[in-house]
Order: C-alpha cells, then structure tokens, then sequence
C-alpha cells in the first residue's frame, strides 16, 4: 500500500497532475454539476487514451525487441484498449441529459419545451402539429439549423415559422424519425447545461410505442408526461409509460398537469380537481409504475400553465413587462410551480445523467486499468525474472571464458613440453634407424641385381638407378622400422591434445575432425637424395695385381694416410677454435658438398713420399739394384720358381678380373663412398624427420586452438546478444513499472471522481 501511494505521488509529482475532482467552484444550477462531470470524465478519460495509446506504443517496441515478456493475447487487449477507450471518449463528448416529453396530441408538450427553453423554439397550436421526433440540443457553432434522420445536411432556421416550415417541407417524415433541432446555446440555460429536450408526436396517434421507446427513449434520463388538467389521465398515456417502465428499470417520470390556467376559470374546484389529479397520478407513479415512493411522486407531479409562462419568458426576453390583464387568475403561483418544477427536474435530471453515462464509464475505465494494471504486473515479473536468468547466463559464460582462456594458457605450456619430448624422441629413433641402415648398407646394395657393364654409358645409367634404389630402399626399411611407432605416438598425442581441447569446447563441438578424411594419413618422410650425396662417386675399375708392389705400396701408403688424417683430425676437435673450420677441413665433408679434394695425397707422410718417388722415377734402376742383389744373395733358381709363382698369381687374378669381379668391385667402392656420405646426413635427416613431426603435432595444436578461440570469440559474441537483451529487459521492466505508476493514478482520479460524483 505504501508502495502503491509512493509511485502515486511520484507519477503525479512528475507528471505535474493536479485537476481538482470537486464541485467546489460556484455551481448555480445542478445541471452545472452534470457539466463539471462531464468535463472531468473527459480529462481523465483523455488520458487514459494517451496512457493505452503510449502503453500501445511502448509494448510493441518491447514486444518486437523481446518477444518472450508479453504474450499476443496481452499485445491484442492492449490495442484493443485503445480502440474501446477513443469509443468511450467520442461517446462522452456527445453525452448530454436527455428529457423526453410525452402525451396526447395538443396536451402543451411543445408549448412546455418552449417555456422551458424560455423561447418559441418548437411550433405549436391546434391540432396534431408535431409529426416526428424532434430534439432540440444547443448548437456549438452558435447557428439554428436542423438535421433529419439519416442525412448530414444542415438546414437552417431563423425563427419558430421557418422551422415549422422546413419540417413541413420535409413530406416524407414519419412519426417515427428524429429531427435534431440546434439552436444556440447563448440563448438558452439548458441548452448550455447539455440538456437535450425530446418533443414527440401525440401517443394517441401512434400504435408504434415499442417502437418509440427502443429507437428515442433508451437514453433518456428523464421522461416528461404531458397531461391535460382539464381531463383525466387516458389509457394511450399510461399505456405508454407502463411500455417505458417495462424496458427502464425504474424511470424518472414527471408529471405536469398542463393548462392548469383553465382551473382559473373555476376557482371553487380548484383544490378538489387538483387533489383528484394529484392522487390519480401518485397511483399511477407508485401504485400501477412502481417509479417512487408517494413521498417522491409529491416532488414530481406539478399543475403548470405553459403558455403562460413561455408567454412570460418571451416578454421578458423582449425587455417588456408583462401585461397582467392577458394573465389568468393565480399565474404567479403556476409560475413558481413551473420554476419548482424546473428545479427538481434540474436535480434529478444531473444526478440521473451522471449515474446513467459516467457511472457506467467510470466503472469501465475502472475495469480497463485494472486489466491494464494486471498485464503491465505480469510483464513486469517477466521481465525480471527473464533479467535474472539472463544475468545468470552471463554469468555462466564469463565463468566459462575465464576457465577457457586460464586453461588454455596451461594446456598450451603442458602441449609444448609434449612436442618438445616427441620431437627430442623422433629425432633419436631416426638416427638409430639411419646409423643401423647405413652399417647394413652393404646388404642392400649386394640386392640390387641390375645387369652390370664396365663401359662408361652403361656405368652411368647404372649407378643412377643404384642410386634411386639405395634411396627407395633406405627409405621404405626406415618407414618398416619407424613409421608404425611414430604414427602411434604421433596418434596418441593428438588424441591427447584433442581431449583436453575439446573440454574448453561446448557439448555439440566436441566431435572434433582435424584432418581431412580425404587426405594421407600423416607419414614421415625420410628424404636422403642419394643421387646428389653420391653423384661424386667415381669407380676405379681397373685391373690392379693384388701383389703388384704400386699395389703394396698403396695399402701402405693409405694405411699410413689414414692413420696421419686421424691424428690430423682429433687434434683440430681438440682445439676450440677450430671448430668453426672443421667442417670446411673435413674431407668427407667436403666431398658430400661435392668438391673433390686430394687432401689424403697432401698428408702422405714424407718417408711414404721419397719411397713412391723411388719408385716411381727411377723404379727402372731400382729394381735392376734390387734383382742384382736377389741374383746375388738367393740364387737363380730360387728367383726363377718365385717368378714363376709370381707370375701364376698374376696370371690367376688377370684372369678372375671378370665382369662380376668389377661389379663386386664396383659395389663395395660404392658401399664405402656411400657409408661415408650417408653417415654425415644422419644428423640433418633425423633433424628433418622430427620437424615434420614437430609440424604436424604443431598444425594440429594449432587447429585445436582455432576452434577453442572460435568457442570463446562465440562466448563473447553470446555474452554481446545476452547484455542486448538485458538492457531491452531493463527497458521492459522500466516500461511497464512507469505504466503501473500511471495506471495507479488513473485508477486514483476515477476512484475520486466516483467519490465525488457517483456516491
Ligand atoms: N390555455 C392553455 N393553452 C395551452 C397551454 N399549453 C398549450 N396550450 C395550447 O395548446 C395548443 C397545443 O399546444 P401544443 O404545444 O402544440 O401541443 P402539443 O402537445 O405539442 O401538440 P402536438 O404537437 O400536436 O402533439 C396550442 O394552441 C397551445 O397554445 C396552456 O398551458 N394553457
């Protein structure tokens, strides 16, 4: 409650509403009151037009950001709403009081609207003179004019002939049909008070009462019987009235006793025929209608003379003093009975108008912000409890962005360790596989089975195809020995990787694919290039005597060459600063790199040296020393046999250097060329291997990061759509809570206003 009477103040605080709901201000007439009423049921209704139609307006802008707070049924009523409420408010705008004056033909009924407008308004006189309904209403533009029934022309009417004879012109008129008379409210009170007065035709010459009643006296606050003092009530009147009570529940009835100036005439029965008048209309009002109680009927029966006083009022009007000698008997005390009359019919014409148009209408407008109230309290709660879910949502998501990126970053360290150990791995199972290849290599090439031929052409083609049969062959026995394994621990580690990546990922994302189903299974790939490492290799195919002393001395020579060059080498990797020129100093490296290098003939020691000079200058003379000697010291004959022995053996090699011997010749230099180039590759091909390893493992690492960073870009993008919509649910709430606050006061201004005119 105190709730309600906070946002009440504030609303009106804010809003600077201060309409007075009160009849303090000087009210003259109790018709006045009917019009204070009027204006205010208006004002409060003209906002509770702006109030639906700005509710209208503000829930369709929620409705079409934020489907989910207000349901179509909600959306309709409230449109709707708007419809009923501008129906209400051109209803009000028309809403006046309304008397209808009934009777027999010639009873004074135009006679008493006249003198009640205080004009000669309607045409009267002898005989059935009013053919149809006319109401006679005030005029907004200040202008007389009349409308029939069914059309919008205006026909105008300066005086009482003009209008009796535009209503003549008018042949088609029934009894039934409505003229609307205007005539300007400046000149008459009640026309100015919003009262609207209903002439009709005689009930005497109509069988259509039903008819009259549905069509002319449903709204009617007032009705008015007509009756002739100079004889009594008639069948057709009351007949009339008892239609009209039958379809009203309980209507306001009067009764004037017209012509009462006739009793003038016989004064001695004048108290005897009003008091036989006055009992036979209370019967009528409470015994056979049931309208009032006899207390009440005494306020609404009367003994007038219209004329007279219509007489009066033009006279007056005119400024002229009324001649006294035209006026019968005892018209004073009929004109204050007229003027009493006037005063109560004012009375309960005001407050039977206000119940019967603004209660109905308050009640309503009542209903309607009730309902209106009712729909902006369910969108309210909507509204908040969607914003609590959807702050919990954003919530949940900035959790699981924090818990995405902190487990990112150690996923990332632990994932690079990993690669780290596997490439460290990979590198030492291939360069045991290639050491084990290159020590059997021999085998391998012992395999190869290609026809052999010493001629240069053929040799060529010939260890071309070696070659690429060296390179296949080392390749396929490392991918035996090797790629079962890799692949293995390759597999596992982006198994592993996949997992605990897919934990950062929502459920429907985990079914990760990384490769192509179309694509090779990953494989390394040992590249040797066996044709560029041995492309330096030449043969040495000719025939050399094994016991030949050029072939002695060899052994000898690079045996001592070899011995020097080792010596040579440790003490070069012994020295630091040597390390940088090793590699230019090394020949086998530098025959890899393809520049053939004598460098074995330059570190022959020098004893090797003079004894190859010996023997190569001046071999001639040497050995003519020597077989002296021989000749000398062993004899001839023991020189003969050796000669011949040495010439067996001779003669035996000579003729096992065959074709096969040169290949197997052929082979084992190549096996040794080969050993020597491969052996200095083990090292950039395991490196080789473990980077492809190290790649693969990365892209896939890498992949996995894409789609966790795809995961959280979503998060943040869900995180950008849920603040949307909770500023739109913020808007919501603060929509409908501004509603509520208006709605409040409405409901207040109407509760007032019942208070003060409907109590
Ligand atoms: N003496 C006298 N004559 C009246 C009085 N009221 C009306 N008349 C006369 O009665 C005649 C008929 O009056 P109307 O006002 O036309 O009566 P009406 O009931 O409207 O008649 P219709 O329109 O034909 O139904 C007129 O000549 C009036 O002057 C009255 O109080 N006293």
């Amino acid at each position: 409650m105190a709730a309600y009477i906070n946002r009440t103040l504030a609303y009106s605080n804010s809003m600077n509403i201060s309409r007075n709901v009160s009849t303090d201000e000087q009210i003259s007439s109790p018709l006045q009151i009917f019009g204070k009423a009027k204006k205010q049921i208006n004002e409060i209704f003209v906002d509770i037009l702006s109030y639906v139609a700005e509710a209208s307006e503000r829930i369709k802008d929620v409705n079409d950001k934020c489907p989910n707070v207000i349901n179509t049924n909600e959306l309709k009523s409230i449109i709707d709403y708007e419809f009923k409420v501008k129906g209400i408010c051109e209803v009000l705008t028309r809403d006046h009081m309304k008397v209808a004056f009934f009777g027999r033909t010639s009873n004074g009924k135009s006679t008493v609207v006249n003198a009640m407008l205080g004009d000669k308004v309607l045409p009267s006189g002898i005989g059935h003179t009013t053919n149809c309904f006319l109401q006679v209403e005030g005029s907004q533009s200040g202008e007389a004019y009349l409308v029939t029934e069914g059309s919008n022309e205006k026909q105008n009417v300066e005086s009482v002939s003009h209008l009796a004879h535009a209503l003549n012109h008018e042949k088609q008129l029934n009894e039934k049909e409505l003229v609307h008379v205007y005539w300007p409210k400046d000149r008459c009170v009640l026309l100015r008070d919003d009262v609207a007065l209903v002439d009709s035709p005689g009930v005497d010459v109509t069988p259509h009462l039903d008819d009259w009643i549905d069509n002319h006296c449903i709204d009617a606050d007032v009705f008015v019987l007509v009756a002739n003092a100079e004889s009594t009530l008639m069948v057709t009147e009351k007949n009339f009235f008892h239609k009209v009570s039958s379809k009203l529940s309980k209507p306001n009835i009067f009764i004037l006793n017209n012509r009462w100036d006739a009793s003038a005439n016989e004064p001695e029965f004048l108290d005897q025929v009003r008091k036989q008048h006055m009992e036979r209309a209370t019967d009528f009002l409470v015994k056979e209608l049931k309208v009032c109680t006899t207390e009440e009927a005494s306020s609404r029966i009367f003994f007038i003379s219209a004329k007279e006083v219509l007489q009066a009022r033009v006279q007056e009007r005119k400024g002229l003093s009324l001649n006294s000698g035209a006026l019968a008997e005892g018209f004073s005390t009929r004109y204050m009975e007229f003027e009493e009359f006037e005063r109560r019919f004012e009375e309960c014409i005001s407050k039977s108008a206000i119940k019967t148009k603004f209660l109905n209408h308050s009640q309503q407008g009542k209903h309607l912000i009730k309902d209106m109230l009712k729909i902006m309290d369910t969108i309210y709660n909507r509204s908040q409890e969607q914003k609590n879910l959807k702050l919990n949502e954003i919530k949940k998501c900035q959790e699981k962005l924090n818990y995405t990126e902190q487990s990112l970053i150690s996923i990332t360290n632990e994932m690079k360790m990993k690669i780290h150990q596997m490439v460290d791995d990979v590198e030492d199972k291939v360069s045991k596989a290639l050491s084990d290849e290159i020590r059997r290599l021999s085998v391998l090439v012992d395999e190869f089975n290609l026809p052999f031929h010493s001629d240069p052409l053929v040799l060529n083609a010939y260890k071309k195809e070696l070659h690429s049969y060296v390179e296949s062959g080392l390749g396929s026995n490392l991918r035996a020995r090797l790629s079962t394994a890799l692949a293995l621990n390759i597999d596992q580690s982006q198994k592993e990787m996949i997992e605990k990546m897919s934990a950062l990922l929502p459920e429907e994302k985990r079914n990760i694919r990384l490769r192509n189903p179309q694509r090779e299974p990953f494989e390394v790939l040992y590249r040797l290039n066996c044709d560029n490492l041995c492309r330096d290799f030449h043969e040495h195919l000719e025939f050399k005597f094994s016991w030949g002393l050029s072939t002695l001395f060899g052994r000898v020579a690079s045996f001592t060459s070899w011995s020097s060059w080792s010596s040579n080498q440790s003490r070069i990797m012994m020295s630091p600063q040597s390390n940088n020129q090793s590699q230019s100093n090394n020949p086998l490296i530098n025959a890899f790199d393809g520049t053939h290098n004598s460098t074995i003939e330059h570190n022959l020691p020098v004893i090797s040296r003079i004894l190859a000079a010996s023997l190569g200058t001046q071999g001639a003379m040497g050995g003519l020393i020597f077989a002296g000697f021989m000749l000398k010291t062993v004899g001839w004959r023991l020189i003969i046999a050796t000669g011949g022995i040495y010439g067996c053996l001779y003669l035996y090699e000579r003729l096992s250097w065959t074709t096969k011997a040169k290949e197997r010749e052929f082979k084992r230099q190549y096996v040794h060329h080969a050993t020597s180039k491969l052996r200095l590759i083990v090292d950039l091909t395991s490196a080789n291997c473990s980077h492809q390893v190290q790649q693969e493992l990365s892209t896939t690492f890498a992949q996995l990061c894409e789609l966790v960073d795809r995961s959280a870009t979503d998060l943040n993008d869900e995180m950008k759509n849920l603040d949307g919509k909770l500023r739109i649910l913020s808007k919501s709430t603060e929509v409908s809570k501004m509603l509520m606050n208006k709605g409040d006061v409405l409901k207040a201004e109407l509760k007032q206003f019942d208070d003060t005119f409907l109590s």
